[in-house]
């Protein structure tokens, strides 16, 4: 027989040139807890990617909301050119599949009658199989190769044998778009690397379209010719090379991680803080760029263009305090030397401002974007104020940084206390004060400390490289 798992409609001009699935500017959050913001990601059919990220970093949610299991907050899925809430479900189920990381099956299942279940979006709760569907099923176990296993109960076999199993059955459904969630999770390498070889092998000789989450980084490189590095939104996004970069990863993943080749091939090699290796692992790091003189404070994307500016102008600088999830973050995680993180939505932790205290006074500059304050971050401007008292210099990025110096500044004031209404009116932070004024009373302190209001983005580049 002639295994032949080609998805039954596939046909890569039927998307009309569109990419197999779009996520567009999507924001999603379980009830009490916000997941992560504006994520935008496309997947051309016949693509095998890796989806990498820390523990919590919303790999498994993301691949949920790709699935229709859950729905986006906001921003919008397409799949085909069609948005995913457009879909009915059994007509989903023939295009997308999903392999879980495992699955407690409560019943006496064989693995045949488990692969079969996988077929049930062609034939229906009540529909009977046909040649053709017992002709797939067959097919997705050939390839998996647990034929052999077809009539053993699932539940006794092992973690291998059963991955396999879940694969059948999500081949069993003919998907042009395979979603795995840490298909090697709980295997040996022997089964990790027969799972990835399976998986490579669907999408090279079957154009199957693979998603999956992966913990393993010598195994992603391996495998997936791209990368998304996940952080509650995405960091990277490119060739393992370009992904797998060791200062990156170190931030994002909050270890040192030391890349090496063997015979031609990248290979990648974490290792645990405190040994030796680490030591020299930071060291080299360390030597590869001069200590960062400029610390960046923002939030809720206030940061974008400064922090943009000063990466185009090589100006290495260390950002934070900043949440998981903000997209200040995830920029940081990719444009800073180091990010100072809290918790997703968590307010500033005692841990987190002593090591911002300590930060601070590493730097000469501190520039402080126009960022919402709240009793959660609040005390960051307690602590530039610290700092500003302590002889470093703080620039207070206008909103709207313009390429001229607004028009009242024509306007000269006539006592001390008129400039220093004025420079706060510049800075704009009562409309973005909601602590009831303390935010507006710190700024305030920090001009009186000397800080800077600075409306131009060319003259926060010039002092940050003086
Ligand atoms: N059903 C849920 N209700 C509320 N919060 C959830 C739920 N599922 C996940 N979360 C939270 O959402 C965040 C992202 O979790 P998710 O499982 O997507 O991460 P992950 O990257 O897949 O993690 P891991 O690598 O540990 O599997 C975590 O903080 C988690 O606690």
């Amino acid at each position: 027989m002639v295994v032949n798992l080609r998805p039954e409609s596939w046909n890569v001009s039927a998307a009309g040139g569109l990419p197999l699935l779009e996520v567009r500017h999507v924001t999603f959050g379980y009830e009490l807890q916000p997941v992560f913001f504006d994520v935008c990601l496309q997947l051309a059919a016949g693509e095998m990617v890796g989806l990498l990220g820390p523990n919590g970093s919303g790999k498994t949610t993301l691949l949920r909301l790709l699935s229709g299991v859950l729905r986006p907050t906001q921003g919008e899925i397409r799949l085909q050119g069609r948005e995913l809430d457009r879909w009915r479900r059994r007509e989903l189920a023939r295009v997308v599949a999903v392999v879980p990381q495992e699955l407690h099956i409560p019943f006496d299942f064989t693995v045949e009658q488990l692969v079969a279940l996988g077929r049930l979006p062609f034939v229906g709760l009540l529909g009977s199989y046909g040649p053709q569907d017992r002709a797939r099923i067959e097919a997705a176990m050939q390839v998996t190769g647990v034929a052999a296993l077809a009539k053993r109960p699932f539940n006794e076999l092992s973690g291998g044998e059963r991955q396999r199993v879940l694969v059948a059955m999500a081949l069993a459904q003919q998907p042009r778009l395979l979603l795995l969630d840490e298909p090697t999770a709980h295997l040996d390498i022997r089964y990790q690397i027969e799972v990835l070889e399976l998986v490579q092998r669907l999408n090279r000789e079957h154009g199957l379209t693979v998603l999956a989450a992966m913990h393993d980084l010598n195994l992603a490189a391996r495998y997936f010719p791209r990368l998304v590095l996940f952080q509650r939104g995405i960091v990277a996004d490119g060739t393992p090379a370009t992904v797998l970069e060791p200062r990156l990863l170190s931030r994002v993943y909050g270890i040192a991680v030391q890349v090496g080749i063997v015979r031609g091939t990248a290979h990648f090699s974490v290792v645990p803080p405190g040994s030796r290796e680490a030591q020299e692992a930071e060291e080299e790091m360390a030597a590869l760029e001069p200590p960062p003189r400029v610390f960046v404070m923002a939030g809720g994307g206030s940061g974008e263009r400064v922090m943009r500016a000063l990466a185009d102008w090589h100006i290495p600088f260390l950002a934070g305090v900043l949440n998981m999830g903000d997209s200040d973050h995830t920029l940081a995680l990719r444009l800073a030397s180091r990010v100072l993180t809290e918790q997703p939505y968590a307010p500033l932790s005692q841990a987190a401002l002593e090591e911002l205290r300590t930060a601070l006074t590493t730097v000469e500059t501190l520039i402080i974007c126009p960022m919402y304050v709240g009793p959660g971050n609040v005390a960051l401007l307690g602590e530039a104020l610290t700092a500003a008292r302590q002889g470093c210099r703080v620039l207070l990025v206008a909103p709207e940084t313009a390429a001229t110096e607004p028009s009242d500044m024509a306007f000269i004031p006539d006592s001390e206390s008129q400039e220093l209404s004025l420079l706060l009116a510049r800075t704009g932070i009562a409309a973005r004060d909601y602590t009831g004024g303390e935010a507006t009373r710190l700024v305030e302190q920090l001009l009186q400390a000397g800080a800077r209001v600075i409306s131009r983005l060319t003259e926060v580049l010039a002092l940050s490289a003086a």
